[in-house]
């Protein structure tokens, strides 16, 4: 099961706006795999590229260079929440009416997509796409064309009415607003790239364009780059308690990232930390599943002073194969994405780190396979809590019945799965891993959403 995000990348004044939005959106690839797009003002209308897959598949240099022109861009990689994967729901959502020319990049998810559509309907409002995005892009059309709102005030409109997740941002003629929720669940990173602005949902995006980072978007803010540079910050609500996914820290973010105010690195370092200390072990050597797992595994062993090793090697080449449709495919996925090292694992006693476990995919098949290598002991210890109640905020997590979590004991699945021993982190323990312990979302481990779901909301409820 792959948990994705999307990723957004924007910039304001630079000569080669759509070839850094490029390079901005590679190295956030690991957010979104399904499509890519990137829209830039060239000074009289939005200029459009969009496709399916990875955005080294999607960009081509015919479209950096000639025709994604002007120094404003505003690009995004996708992974679907809600709406099917399909070119038609690719963003930047790009539209026209009256004077303005607008597109739109969003993370995150609507829970009252459904509610707002079914209104903007019976309005006359006729929609394009499945996508609980675009719900945002035609309330803030009717604010300007009904209500007679400029622009930064028919956003702020629109996002006093969204509910659920979202970092946006949008291009609109020649300004480049940036929006965070007013919880500030999704990351937004602004930054300075010599004399311009540059905004990423995660800062290993900066990186890469030797850009600094400034300082992340607050909850409820937004911020708006006009003409001759001028910039402005506006609170449309005021600041809340923030509820932040502590799942970017636990899986999500690249390690090099900093989010919510603190390296990704690190807290999983510290996660694996704690980890050792609830639930220590004897065993030969630590070793993780990679990628997600490795940095828990270097806390847990630093911890607990066992050895590290790497001893389920991870092929690199293997893309999106979570999302496949039936449980065979799935377990040939897994064994074609992680190996492990046959002459290291016999007679061993292993403690396996994970990041997380979702439908158990993962560690039933390469369980089984260590064991059948002749591993003497298996224990499996999970950096994050069980994962018992779907999200609503921009993770495809499945529904309740598939997390195993949801629906099994813990000692269940570790005699289910073939384990010495199972244990996730408590809840607790998740919490001294991270800086600002009382700003983040837990909802998918104690089912406390900070915003209740309507009725109707789902992947594919406008389908
Ligand atoms: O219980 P499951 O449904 O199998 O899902 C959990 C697995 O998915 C994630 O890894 P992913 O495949 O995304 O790769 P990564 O760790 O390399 O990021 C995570 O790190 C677990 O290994
Ligand atoms: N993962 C996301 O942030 C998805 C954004 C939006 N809800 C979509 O489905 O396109
Ligand atoms: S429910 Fe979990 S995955 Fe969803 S926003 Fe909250 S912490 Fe993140």
């Amino acid at each position: 099961m792959k948990k994705e995000y999307c990723g957004l990348f924007g910039i304001y004044g630079h000569p080669e706006a759509a070839r850094m939005s490029y390079f901005g959106l590679f190295a956030q690839q690991h957010r979104g795999q399904e499509s890519a797009g990137i829209v830039s003002w060239d000074g009289e209308k939005l200029c459009e590229q969009k496709g399916m897959g990875l955005v080294a598949e999607v960009f081509e240099e015919a479209h950096l260079g000639d025709h994604l022109k002007g120094d404003i861009a505003i690009g995004h990689i996708r992974y679907s929440t809600t709406g099917a994967s399909q070119l038609l729901n690719a963003q930047p959502f790009t539209v026209r009416f009256g004077d303005t020319k607008l597109a739109l990049a969003h993370n995150g998810n609507l829970v009252n997509a459904h509610e707002l559509r079914t209104e903007l309907e019976h309005m006359g409002t006729i929609f394009q796409t499945s996508m609980d995005s675009e719900v945002i892009v035609h309330l803030i059309a009717r604010g300007m064309n009904q209500d007679g709102l400029c622009i930064e005030d028919a956003v702020a409109q629109a996002c006093r009415r969204i509910k659920g997740a979202f970092s946006l941002l949008i291009l609109a003629n020649d300004k480049l607003i940036a929006v965070k929720d007013p919880l500030g669940i999704r990351p937004l990173a602004l930054g300075r790239m010599n004399d311009c602005y540059v905004l990423a949902s995660e800062t290993c995006a900066f990186d890469l364009l030797e850009a600094d980072f400034m300082r992340a978007l607050r909850p409820g803010e937004m911020f708006i780059l006009d003409r001759g540079g001028r910039q402005r910050s506006v609170q449309y609500v005021d600041e809340q308690k923030k509820k932040q996914c502590i799942f970017e820290l636990i899986y999500f973010a690249r390690p090099d990232s900093d989010i919510f105010g603190q390296n990704v690195y690190e807290c999983r370092r510290a996660m694996g930390m704690a980890l050792a200390n609830e639930a220590p072990v004897d065993a030969d050597f630590v070793m993780p599943f990679p990628d997600s797992g490795n940095y828990a595994a270097v806390g847990y062993a630093q911890a607990s002073g066992l050895p590290f090793e790497q001893c389920m090697i991870r092929n690199h080449y293997v893309g999106r194969t979570f999302i496949q449709p039936s449980q065979d495919m799935r377990d040939l996925s897994t064994r074609m994405k992680l190996n492990p090292v046959r002459s290291m694992v016999k007679g061993k006693r292993i403690v396996v780190v994970e990041d997380s476990i979702v439908r158990g995919t993962t560690i039933r098949t390469r369980v089984k396979r260590l064991r059948e290598l002749g591993a003497a002991e298996i224990h499996m210890r999970v950096a994050c809590p069980a994962i018992k109640f779907p999200c609503y905020y921009g993770i495809d997590f499945s529904s309740k019945g598939e997390l195993i979590a949801a629906n099994h004991s813990v000692e269940d699945i570790a005699r289910f799965i073939g384990l010495e021993s199972l244990h996730y982190l408590s809840i607790d323990g998740l919490l001294s891993s991270v800086e600002y312990p009382k700003d983040f979302c837990l909802a998918c481990f104690d089912g406390n959403y900070p915003i209740q779901p309507c009725k109707g909301a789902g992947k594919m409820c406008m389908e």
